[in-house]
């Protein structure tokens, strides 16, 4: 058990399951991208992890960059992603690859993607460790994903509950 301000967590995805997800991922894209440097595109915060680990399993050669996106307050999204540091790389005819490490109602991704659209990127696909598939309520197709996980609030790994627990090496679940 952990806590946290005033949440009570509990241990909920392993290391090794968590290690296993992102190799398959890095596998994946890595046959995807087998004539091709690809250009990860970290969502920061809560991607770091995932895109580190990501990049040390992804054995053939590729670029990374960031972006840093905002939305939540404590366990809640707002509506309302905010910008705070921009995209600074020049895409044109690169195959990019956004980078998150949870896509919830879709909100963060639906801006990225139409960030992306007013570049000359060649191609643009979406990696995700963690999908919650009954929240998400969006269009934009989903390329690669980790794990999907029912509708709770997750920690740990890059996660956050008000800006604690990113350090965590493994993720935690908010109790009922
Ligand atoms: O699908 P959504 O409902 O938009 O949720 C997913 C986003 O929420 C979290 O970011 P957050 O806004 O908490 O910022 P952070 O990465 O700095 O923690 C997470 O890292 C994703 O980017
Ligand atoms: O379950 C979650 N945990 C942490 N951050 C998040 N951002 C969207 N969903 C979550």
């Amino acid at each position: 058990m952990l806590q946290i301000h005033d949440k009570v967590f509990e241990p909920y995805i392993t290391k090794q399951k968590l290690s296993n997800a992102v190799e398959s991922i890095a596998n994946k894209i890595a046959l995807d991208c087998k004539n091709e440097t690809p250009l990860f595109l970290g969502v920061l915060n809560g991607s770091f992890m995932f895109c580190s680990d990501l990049l040390k399993a992804y054995k053939t050669p590729c670029e990374i960059s960031f972006i840093k996106l905002a939305s939540y307050q404590q366990t809640k999204s707002t509506g309302k992603v905010n910008q705070l540091i921009g995209l600074n790389e020049d895409l044109t005819n690169r195959t990019v690859i956004v980078v998150e490490d949870i896509i919830d109602t879709g909100n963060t991704l639906e801006k990225i993607v139409a960030l992306l659209k007013q570049t000359s990127a060649k191609e643009v696909k979406i990696a995700t460790l963690f999908l919650k598939p009954t929240v998400y309520n969006k269009d934009i197709k989903i390329d690669y994903t980790g794990l999907e996980i029912p509708n709770r609030f997750i920690l740990g790994y890059g996660m956050d509950y008000d800006g604690l627990g990113r350090n965590l090496d493994e993720v935690y679940v908010l109790k009922d």
